[in-house]
């Protein structure tokens, strides 16, 4: 397999526009897979993505466009994905190319829904790609600043920690450094869980909570991001490192976070159906929230936020009551 080889974007989104910047940054060309023809018919006349990032201009002949999933997977060495979480099995249904011989990145920040699974173990269990031949990208990133060129870092996690350092120099430039290790599930748990903290900090910033509140807040998330990561994959971690304190900060403080956006939504009164309405962009949480609830039936882990935000969720109890009975539980 060539490392990185020939590489495709998989995803039409914000993060795969950024994805795609920050990749023509270092390579020639890429390849680069999105669902619709008449968005790619767009991004060729005007030289920039129609509906996501729009102020990022690309020179569109260094790109190959795609709309057929078999193409670019058999015209590509290096997939990355960046397609939304609740999405990406209806992509991948498509698939008839093997993948097993393909060097697989996972960007996505959720879990697959109804199968519980970590996207990693998914094309491991579904479409027999080794766990070696596998990285997830992490740490606090919204696309929004990688399009001002805002210096970022990212964290390339893959259980064969050469592999994922072939690929590192890819997403190196002067605005984004990253680091490399072997953490993939951890990464990919705790990417789930700060999505569902961010809700909760939404919620709370929606109540009229303030900063002193969430300070305290996120001192108590991480400390149940750290024994869920504890008991689920255990493995010397130091969750203060930015792909998991990092990413739960930005996420429950930023403007930029769609998670906190929604749950800022819910806690000033709108319901969940129609604060995803509203929304029009997937805040995964709401997903991840779910399969880490049903995850934890198994491990049985203390974890009091993300149950409270199940019973909002899910059991459609008052946000003011469980917040309220939360507070209680934090020190
Ligand atoms: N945004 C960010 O800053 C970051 C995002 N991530 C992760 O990247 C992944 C992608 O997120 P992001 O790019 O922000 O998402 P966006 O909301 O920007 O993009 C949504 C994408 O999903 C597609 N889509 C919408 N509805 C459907 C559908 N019914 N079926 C199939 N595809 C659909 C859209 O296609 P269309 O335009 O054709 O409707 C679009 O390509 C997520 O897992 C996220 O957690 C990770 C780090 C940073
Ligand atoms: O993961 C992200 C930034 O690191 C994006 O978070 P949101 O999905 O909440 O926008």
């Amino acid at each position: 397999m060539k490392l990185p080889g020939k590489i495709a974007i998989m995803g039409g989104g914000s993060w795969a526009t950024a994805l795609a910047k920050i990749v023509l940054s270092t390579q020639d060309s890429i390849n680069w897979y999105m669902r619709r023809q008449d968005q790619v018919d767009d991004f060729i006349k005007t030289g920039h993505n129609p509906s996501y990032l729009s102020a990022v201009k690309f020179d569109t002949d260094k790109i190959n466009f795609y709309t057929d999933i078999n193409e670019v997977v058999k015209d590509s060495d290096t997939l990355i994905f960046a397609t939304p979480s609740p999405f990406l099995k209806q992509h991948l249904m498509k698939v008839t190319t093997p993948l097993n011989d393909k060097f697989i990145i996972s960007a996505i920040k959720g879990i697959v829904p109804d199968e519980n699974m970590l996207i990693a173990d998914y094309f491991t269990e579904y479409y027999n790609v080794p766990t070696e031949n596998i990285a997830v990208i992490g740490g606090p990133c919204h696309a929004e600043e990688i399009a001002l060129e805002r210096l970022s870092y990212i964290t390339l996690a893959c259980s064969n920690i050469e592999n994922a350092r072939a690929v590192a120099h890819v997403f190196q430039n002067p605005y984004l450094n990253n680091y490399c290790c072997k953490d993939v599930r951890g990464i990919e748990y705790a990417s789930v869980l700060k999505n569902v903290y961010a809700i909760v900090a939404g919620i709370c910033h929606g109540m009229k909570y303030g900063d002193n509140f969430l300070a305290v807040f996120i001192c108590n998330a991480i400390e149940e991001m750290r024994n869920f990561l504890n008991s689920v994959h255990s493995l010397e971690r130091d969750v203060t490192d930015s792909v998991y304190l990092g990413d739960l900060l930005v996420t429950a403080y930023s403007r930029f976070s769609r998670n906190r956006t929604f749950g800022t939504m819910i806690g000033k009164g709108y319901s969940v159906k129609i604060a995803q309405l509203e929304m029009e962009m997937i805040a995964e949480g709401y997903y991840g929230t779910k399969c880490i609830h049903e995850i934890n039936e198994k491990y049985k882990v203390n974890m009091p936020i993300l149950d409270a935000l199940y019973d909002i969720l899910y059991e459609r109890k008052s946000p003011t009551t469980v917040i309220r009975q939360l507070t209680e539980t934090f020190k």
